[in-house]
């Protein structure tokens, strides 16, 4: 189904009193998803770092930017296609990387109905090295919707060759380097509750699925000895001398994530590496940062279009999707919703969320007079902050 008809299919059934299972909300959604989680899961999902002053700062960012209508320029159909590696996209929405996704589905299969809600939509996944099921099955229920591999690079470089491997064999697109959580952030809600659950050995399958990681805890290893081992191993803090030995481990396109400085992003771009991300986790490891979105600018200016831009954090609507693509991204991940919506209502849940997400976007392109993507430039925006100062 094309998200047009999704947007035709909900009209006519609310017109006709056929109101869907799932909010539209997001803060209902929220509350209705958390609500449903196991309680260990719940701030472990929905919190942040700290106060969670970024990651407020992350969702009232977007309304800062004001989109400025535009008339006669009504388009019955609008193009929100777009080509990312060179495979064309429908809407240039991604799953962003959520590793304990695995969790939020009763049956523990998180990671598998996610795939099949990427299947669905056509919207990529990008898995997590945190999974519930290994990387080869999950790929596998992405049918024929593109999937990126998220890596964790751990310190064992042995192990981050061999899950590299893996994610190409298993036939994803391109790899996702996270360079912002080599080590967890602090975490208020997650300390005061005791609760971490890859600790508890949770989402663990890429590494007890993989041979190297095998040949670390021997063989049959006790729960602890994964832990343990996991823990060991976990994060590498990378520097700039690391890159190119990551280049080397893929011929796959890698994107860095958790890049926010335009030095950085251009310096990145300079070595080699083939996409930015523009993230700061969803505000999950350091508070004290401004929204991801007001960096956003700066690394599409660093990058001045040699390589496509990856954004996240704080995207709830589909307003939000149209406001960051103006502002230079390629591409818009969203993390906390659809784990809501698998959370609440399984894949049906996942894929009302992501459906909303776009047939919203598409709507107020519709409505605002902007019928492609490209018509999506800063010009569309007016920055509020500036107005009134
Ligand atoms: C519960 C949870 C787990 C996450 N796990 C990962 C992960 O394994 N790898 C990763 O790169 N990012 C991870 N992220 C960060 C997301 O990829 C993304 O940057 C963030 O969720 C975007 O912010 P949003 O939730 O406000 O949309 C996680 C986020 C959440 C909420
Ligand atoms: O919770 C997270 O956001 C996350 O990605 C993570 C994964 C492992 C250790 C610490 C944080």
């Amino acid at each position: 189904m094309a998200f047009g008809d999704y947007q035709l299919e909900l009209y006519l059934g609310a017109l006709s009193g056929t109101l869907p299972p799932h909010p539209f909300d997001h803060a209902e959604l929220e509350a209705n998803a958390l609500a449903a989680l196991p309680p260990e899961l719940r701030t472990y999902v929905a919190g942040g770092s700290g106060t969670e002053g970024t990651q407020r700062a992350n969702v009232s960012a977007f309304e800062r930017w004001a989109l400025v209508p535009r008339m006669l320029n009504a388009h019955a159909e609008r193009d929100l296609s777009i080509e990312l590696f060179g495979k064309a996209l429908t809407s240039p929405l991604l799953m962003a990387p959520v590793g304990v996704v695995g969790l939020c589905t009763p049956d523990q299969h998180g990671d598998i109905h996610a795939a099949e809600v990427s299947a669905a939509t056509g919207v990529p996944l990008i898995g997590s090295t945190l999974m519930s099921d290994p990387l080869e099955d999950v790929v596998v229920a992405t049918g024929d919707t593109p999937a990126w591999f998220q890596l964790y690079t751990p310190k064992n470089r042995e192990l981050a060759a061999s899950l590299v491997s893996r994610a190409e064999a298993a036939g994803y697109d391109a790899i996702v380097i996270t360079l912002d959580t080599w080590v967890p952030g602090w975490r208020p809600r997650d300390l005061a509750s005791g609760n971490f659950p890859q600790l508890r050995g949770k989402a663990l399958a890429n590494y007890t699925s993989d041979p190297v990681f095998q040949e670390m805890t021997g063989p049959d290893p006790d729960p602890s000895t994964v832990v343990f081992t996991w823990a060991g191993t976990f994060g590498n803090p990378l520097t700039w001398d690391d890159l190119p030995w990551l280049r080397s481990l893929t011929s796959l396109p890698i994107l860095l994530k958790g890049i926010c400085h335009p030095d950085d992003a251009r310096r990145a771009i300079d070595e080699g590496v083939d996409g930015i991300y523009c993230s700061n986790h969803g505000g999950r490891q350091a508070d004290g940062g401004g929204a991801a979105l007001d960096w956003l600018p700066g690394v599409v200016d660093a990058v001045d279009g040699r390589a496509p831009v990856v954004f996240d954090s704080g995207v709830r609507t589909g307003a939000d999707v149209v406001k960051a693509i103006a502002l230079g991204a390629t591409a818009v991940a969203v993390g906390r919703p659809y784990v809501y919506g698998l959370a609440l209502g399984g894949v049906p849940g996942g894929v009302h969320v992501i459906r909303s997400l776009q047939a919203e976007a598409d709507l107020i392109m519709g409505v605002d007079g902007y019928p492609t993507l490209s018509d999506l430039t800063r010009d569309a925006l007016v920055d509020q902050h500036r107005r009134s100062s």
